[in-house]
């Protein structure tokens, strides 16, 4: 018999913001958004507590031709408020779902959107509302999915879901090397030797030490989020 119940409680969602851009050139792509939200209202209707980190790159990306020369650390803090933007629209599209979201934000401004503190996310966790983290770490030099493994690890994930632009972890880059194989599952060590560029070594390392496991899938694919939920064969499986 099929298990009905979700194999997780407390998962991290990664959501990529080039993912939010659909077909578009750069930018938030409503019917991309919603159909999103529609996944994750999935999941959090079946009982399971989700907190999410926004990515940036589709607004980013829109000022990363004017920040070429510019100094790392300013680029690094518009790519962080760049999240915040993804993070309102986010949130919007969830409200109007039927969800209950909460922006918190590691970067303080506080007309905005709350800043975060951790045991105010966890209240928000156990009433069942959405957490959705923004401004990522709040530092430069980091990114998204660092900061992914960072709140994953604060609010005890038992999982760090990243959805991407591609189906799982690849023997090298898929979109360039159409040789590339898809693992199944592979341990941090082994993503970290072989330096697969799906994530950066900083939210490898993180989630390695903290033994959380991470889970990357297709964000295109539809009910994918819902299967990685179930415990089901999706996506690329990285454990300790
Ligand atoms: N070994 C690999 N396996 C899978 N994808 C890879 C690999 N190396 C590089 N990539 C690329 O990494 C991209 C996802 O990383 P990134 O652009 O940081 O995603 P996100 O926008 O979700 O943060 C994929 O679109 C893929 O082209
Ligand atoms: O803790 C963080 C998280 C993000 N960023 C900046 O914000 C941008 C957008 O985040 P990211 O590239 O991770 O977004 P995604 O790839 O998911 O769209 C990054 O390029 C960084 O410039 C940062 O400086 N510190």
């Amino acid at each position: 018999m099929l298990e009905t119940r979700p194999a997780h409680k407390r998962i991290l969602l990664k959501l990529s913001g080039e993912a939010l851009m659909g077909d578009d050139a750069f930018g938030i792509n409503r019917a991309t958004i919603v159909r999103m939200v529609e996944e994750v209202a999935e999941v959090v209707n079946m009982g399971v507590e989700v907190a999410v980190v926004i990515g940036g790159g589709n607004i980013f990306r829109g000022v990363a031709g004017g920040s070429v020369g510019m100094d790392r650390a300013t680029a690094d803090y518009m790519g962080m408020l760049a999240t915040v933007m993804n993070a309102l629209a986010l949130a919007d599209a969830m409200n109007k779902q039927g969800l209950i979201a909460r922006v918190m934000s590691a970067i303080a401004i506080e007309q905005v959107v709350e800043p975060y503190v951790r045991p105010k996310a966890l209240q928000y966790l156990e009433e069942g509302k959405v957490v959705i983290f923004a401004a990522g770490t709040g530092n430069p030099f980091f990114t998204t999915d660092t900061a992914a493994a960072l709140r994953g690890a604060e609010i005890g994930a038992e999982l760090v879901l990243k959805a991407t632009k591609v189906d799982g972890v690849y023997t090298s880059d898929p979109k360039k090397d159409l040789d590339a194989k898809r693992y199944a599952r592979l341990s941090f060590d082994e993503a970290i030797a072989k330096n697969l560029g799906i994530m950066d070594a900083t939210a490898f390392a993180l989630c390695r030490d903290q033994n959380l496991p991470i889970k990357v899938f297709s964000i295109f694919k539809n009910g994918a989020l819902k299967r990685v939920v179930m415990g089901e064969d999706e996506g690329t499986l990285v454990h300790a």
